[in-house]
């Protein structure tokens, strides 16, 4: 994975104390689609922030680009575009002039070809001379990221895109994340929404009151979000589980009086039929049996829950 952030021990305790990110370390790889997932107050602002140079970390590092964002600021800024949660643009502007100026705020010369460019990326160029204020709430989170592309960033920071959005848009959003990725630019949104960062990102991460308790290839979480646990309740104890059992994933549970199997839902053979068959054939008499899923929300409520 070739890095274009590589954070570092990154930490920040507010004026007043509060300990708002705690020794975070993380290296996200260039066209990642990174979701960080986090209840309210968990610190993902606070950790965009310091990589956009608005918060000043208390301790650790990080880089962007292989720079340092404390040291050459003006050099990491310049390689970040960032859409924040609320619209602020100026309604009486045009949609071309508001993303051309933003652009000039970097000092970058002006490229209207790129602009325009842009703008069809983002499904804008028909409202290119229109007024901000005649645009749909849909069109104007857009033109939010065709400010934040203006200066032709490499990485680019979505927080919570699609807070207040209607699904409909939000699909539409995702479709434009994806196009932008695919352009070769590195993403990295903040979600409250877990069906979000299942469908968009190729990594996920949770942050919980400061810490990062997990980053994790999607395919990877896909994999436990795919398991099952089958508990099978016995009628007498086990004090062993017997060789005619010897499968992969069993094990005897609850003293004796279980026997717990996880088996991956997505596969053809889950082995349960065999195991029954295995249990008859033992003469294990079976009280009871229960299946239970495990979902990207239940990891991330646990693994939330285990934070606090
Ligand atoms: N300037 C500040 N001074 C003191 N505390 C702050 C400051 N800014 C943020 N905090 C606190 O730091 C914690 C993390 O805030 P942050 O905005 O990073 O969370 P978040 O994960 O982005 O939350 P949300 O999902 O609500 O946007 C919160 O408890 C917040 O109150």
């Amino acid at each position: 994975m070739d890095p274009v952030i590589a954070i570092s021990g990154l930490s920040k305790t507010y004026e007043d104390g509060y300990e708002a990110l705690k020794s975070v370390d993380l290296t996200i790889g260039k066209g990642e689609i990174f979701a960080l997932l986090g209840p309210n107050g968990a610190g993902k602002t606070t950790l965009i922030s310091i990589l956009c140079g608005l918060v000043k970390p208390t301790g650790g590092s990080a880089t962007v680009g292989g720079y340092d964002i404390v040291h050459d600021y003006r050099k990491t800024r310049s390689m970040i575009g960032l859409v924040p949660q609320e619209l602020t643009t100026d309604q009486f502007e045009t949609v071309f002039a508001t993303t051309s100026f933003s652009r000039g705020l970097f000092g970058r010369p002006a490229k209207p070809d790129y602009i325009d460019q842009v703008l069809t990326d983002l499904s804008l160029i028909d409202r290119r001379d229109n007024k901000i204020m005649t645009l749909s709430g849909g069109m104007k989170r857009r033109v939010m990221i065709a400010k934040a592309l203006a200066h032709e960033p490499t990485v680019l920071f979505l927080d919570e895109p699609s807070a207040g959005v209607d699904v409909e848009l939000r699909k539409g959003m995702w479709d434009v994340v994806r196009r932008l990725r695919d352009s070769g630019v590195t993403i990295i949104l903040t979600t409250h929404y877990i069906e979000e960062a299942e469908e968009m990102a190729d990594r996920i991460g949770v942050i919980s009151k400061g810490e990062l308790m997990l980053a994790e290839e999607k395919h990877a979480l896909m994999a436990k979000l795919g398991r099952k646990t089958l508990t099978i309740q016995l009628q007498e104890p086990l004090e062993a589980l017997p060789d005619q059992l010897g499968k992969d994933g069993l094990e005897l549970a609850e003293d004796g009086t279980a026997l717990v199997y996880e088996y991956d839902t997505r596969s053809e053979r889950t082995g349960i039929g065999a195991l029954i068959a295995d249990l008859n054939r033992a003469d294990i008499r079976v009280k009871d049996l229960d299946t239970k899923q495990s979902s990207l929300e239940e990891i991330f409520v646990r693994l939330v829950r285990e934070g606090q």
